[in-house]
Formats: C-alpha cells, sequence, structure tokens
C-alpha cells in the first residue's frame, strides 16, 4: 500500500518508507492512498476468529508486501498476547479495558507492532534507527518496553518535567539499554513540536536516520484500530447500536476506530471525550480550530493543546464538517467532575475507573442521555494505579498493585534535563 502525506507537497511512499521516516518530508502526516471495506462475511464470522485472526486481516492490506503474511501473521500474534476484556456496567454503557499488556496502557499494542515492523525493516540496515517519541505520560513507557533491545534501534523519549505520574515516568526513565529519558522542562506540545522539528533539520537528518513512534507513524496508529473490532465481537450479539467513547488527547485513537468503521465496522458514532484540553470540542460547537496551550489536569496523558492526529479526521470525513458532526460528538469535563465520576463508577458499579477512563465514562453517560437506544463501550486506556495519587485521593480504598507496576516501582530513575529544540539537537549530535 503506498501512503499519502496529508501536507500532499512530498511524494507518496511504501508502507516501509513511511515507517522509517515516521512523518512526511514536508512534515505532513501519511495517510493511505485507498482504503478496501472487510467483506460482510468477514463481520459475519467474526465470532469463530482469534484476535490475531481479526488483526491480521484488518492490517492486511496497508502492510503488504512489504511484510510477507507469514512475518505478519507472528506480528500480529506476539503483538496481542494479552485479553482485551469488556466490563459491562449496565444496558447502555461499558469499559472495554485496554490495560492488560506489559506497560498497562492502551498503547502497547501500537508500541508492540510498530518495534517489530521496525525489526523487520532494520534486519539488513547499515545504520542504525533513532527513535524520537514525545509522552504526555504513556507512549513513553509503551514504546521503551516495546523497543527494549531490538537490534539497530535506539530510542530517546522526550517528556514533560513534573507532569507524568510516578509510576509513568519510571516506565519510561528506568529502562535503560538502548532507551534514554529526556525530561523537557516544558509541556507535552513542547516535546512533540521538538521531535517534528528534528524530522526536518538537515544537519541531524544527514548523521542519522531518524523516525517518530509517536501516533503520527502509520505502523504506531493503525494497530489501533483492532481493539475497536475486539469489542464489537464481543458485543455484537447483544446490542444492536455500538458507539465508542474515547478518552483523547493527541486523537490517534479516535481516528483509528474511524479507519475501523472505513474498514466496515458498523458503528454509527464516536465520541471523544477530553479533560480541559479540548479543542476538538469546541470546534464541534464553533466550526472554529482555535489551537491553545495546554493545561495540565489529572487525567495528563491527554494534556495536549495541539493534536496531532485531527488532520487525519479531516481526510477521513473529507473536509465536511456536516459529514464530521454526524460521526463524532466530544464533551470536554473537569477535573472535579472526573474525581465524582471515578467515584460513582465505584459507588455504584464497584469498578475502579483511572482518570482517563473516568472522562470516557462521562461522555458515554452525556451521550446516552439523548439516545437511550445506544450501548456506549468507553476505552479504559490505562490501569488505574498508574496513577495511585489521584485514584487513592478519590477512591480511599488500598488497590492491589499489579506485577508490572510491582515491578518498576523501586527503580531508579535516570533522565537527562534539557529545556531548548538546541539542547536536543546537542544531545543527539553527541551521544
Ligand atoms: C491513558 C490514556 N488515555 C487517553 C489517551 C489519549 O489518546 P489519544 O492520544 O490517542 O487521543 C492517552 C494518550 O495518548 C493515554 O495515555
Ligand atoms: N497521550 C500520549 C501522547 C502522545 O500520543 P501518541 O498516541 O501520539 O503517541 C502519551 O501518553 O504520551
Amino acid at each position: 500500500m503506498n501512503f499519502f502525506s496529508l501536507n500532499k507537497e512530498a511524494p507518496d511512499t511504501t508502507f516501509k518508507d513511511a515507517v522509517i521516516r515516521g512523518l512526511a518530508p514536508d512534515r505532513g502526516l501519511y495517510f493511505p492512498e485507498k482504503i478496501t471495506p472487510l467483506s460482510e462475511d468477514f463481520f459475519k464470522n467474526i465470532d469463530n476468529l482469534s484476535h490475531a485472526e481479526i488483526a491480521f486481516e484488518a492490517i492486511k492490506q496497508f502492510v503488504s508486501p512489504e511484510i510477507p503474511e507469514d512475518e505478519l501473521k507472528t506480528i500480529v500474534e506476539e503483538t496481542l498476547s494479552f485479553d482485551f476484556p469488556i466490563v459491562e456496567l449496565n444496558k447502555n454503557i461499558s469499559f472495554l479495558e485496554l490495560f492488560h499488556g506489559p506497560t498497562m496502557a492502551f498503547k502497547d499494542v501500537g508500541a508492540r507492532f510498530m518495534a517489530r515492523c521496525l525489526g523487520h525493516f532494520s534486519k539488513d540496515a547499515k545504520q542504525d534507527v533513532t527513535v524520537l517519541v514525545a509522552t504526555s505520560g504513556d507512549t513513553g513507557g509503551a514504546v521503551a518496553n516495546g523497543f527494549l533491545g531490538v537490534e539497530g534501534v535506539k530510542v530517546v523519549i522526550l517528556y514533560p518535567s513534573g507532569k507524568v505520574s510516578d509510576i509513568q515516568e519510571k516506565q519510561l526513565t528506568t529502562l535503560k539499554k538502548n532507551i534514554t529519558a529526556l525530561e523537557v522542562n516544558g509541556t507535552f506540545d513542547d516535546c512533540q513540536d521538538m521531535v517534528k522539528q528534528a524530522f526536518l533539520d538537515a544537519e541531524l537528518t544527514d548523521h542519522m536516520k531518524l523516525t517518530s513512534a509517536n501516533s503520527i507513524n502509520v505502523a504506531r496508529w493503525l494497530p489501533q484500530l483492532f481493539y475497536f473490532m475486539f469489542a464489537y465481537k464481543q458485543l455484537h450479539n447483544k446490542y444492536d447500536n455500538l458507539v465508542f467513547s474515547i478518552p483523547s488527547g493527541n486523537f490517534g485513537n479516535v481516528c483509528a476506530g474511524m479507519m475501523a468503521q472505513q474498514l466496515g465496522l458498523p458503528i454509527t458514532h464516536y465520541i471523544a471525550s477530553n479533560n480541559e484540553n479540548n479543542v476538538v470540542t469546541r470546534y464541534l460547537e464553533s466550526e472554529h480550530y482555535d489551537v491553545k496551550p495546554s493545561i495540565q489536569t489529572i487525567s495528563n496523558a491527554m494534556d495536549v493543546g495541539n493534536p496531532s492526529n485531527f488532520v487525519r479526521i479531516q481526510e477521513i470525513y473529507k473536509n465536511d464538517f456536516s459529514l464530521l458532526k454526524e460521526n463524532l460528538s466530544s464533551y470536554s469535563f473537569t477535573d472535579e467532575e472526573t474525581k465524582v465520576a471515578m467515584k460513582e463508577i465505584y459507588n455504584d458499579y464497584s469498578y475502579v475507573a483511572d482518570p482517563h477512563g473516568a472522562v470516557g465514562y462521562l461522555g458515554a453517560k452525556n451521550y446516552v442521555e439523548s439516545h437511550p437506544e445506544a450501548h456506549c463501550v468507553c476505552l479504559e486506556t490505562a490501569h488505574p494505579t498508574k496513577f495511585l495519587d489521584v485514584v487513592g485521593e478519590v477512591i480511599k480504598e488500598n488497590i492491589e498493585l499489579p506485577a508490572q507496576i510491582l515491578a518498576v516501582m523501586d527503580k531508579k530513575k535516570k533522565s537527562i534535563k534539557i529545556s531548548t529544540y538546541n539542547d536536543l539537537k546537542t544531545y543527539l549530535l553527541n551521544r
């Protein structure tokens, strides 16, 4: 499959090249040139397919012929070695738990898939690839874990100092080997801007192969469409009208859900549930896209002022505002509302949601008030113990710590502090 740049000023390219570049030379995000819906039989037969079989069919068209089918089967099987259970709260709302992977966040799927694709493409490469990642909390840990020890790949993670949870920071600063963490005096948007600037800096790109493991990279982003299909498989025999509420920051996940819809998944509506970083909520109200600096919240991984993937959403709905509104609603919630929701979910359903999942629940609740026929699947994007401070304060109970969290808690953080793009550049040139 070929991919084109959404800035339309760079040549089309292959899946392999799009993965190795991350971002197109004109700074545009790559997008597949064609999306062919899966057959009706695929969806009729979905109950009989394993997660790996579903994923293989869903992603095959995008990655072939550069990843041979046998290799792709192995990649999806290894990527999806954990579960994606649904917890039904009531007849209108469920949680889809996306936190059963090694770093307990939904990013594990994309990070593991991309690490394997890049490993495949780097086998015979003469030069190491440097993967640059900006994180507001979870991408960094998932990428660090997914790429740890991958031959020919070095990972550099940029994270905003003091703005990620303690566990998230441990997950991204303690692995060593081919992983380095840069602690940025700034916001997630500053980190993301520095990464994008590096791709355009010839003084860097002349010396090293740089790519991104954020959702701007198609190999990180596209696998996120799998779990919309896994949810459909679990619920389609029970509910006719499935809608997804997606806690959103950089909008890769909503946009991946929309790709599942383009592949024929019978989902009629998406809800982008936001904290107070709500440029898309405001856009859907006003048709005016007005980016503001990000605000720090308790759902920190969604503290994104200028979401990278919104351009992909615009492409999917052909820049048609009315069509977009038919498919997407968006709501924004304060930290206070999020805490009340966490308490409500715990008291009413004995379920401990993390702050991001709770924002998703609030979006679902808003939507089903006016759509009582809908069953809304909220993505529970991270395990609550990744946010012990907030969860402990709100739930006031001891929560058992899973093995993945216990394994990093007492490790020693190792990071390098930087403040400016020049600091990043100096680091990259002098490693
Ligand atoms: C726990 C959690 N929830 C939600 C999001 C937002 O997802 P997206 O950036 O795909 O909108 C993130 C980060 O991306 C996250 O880590
Ligand atoms: N919320 C993310 C921000 C980056 O999003 P990505 O999906 O583009 O990697 C994080 O946790 O780092």
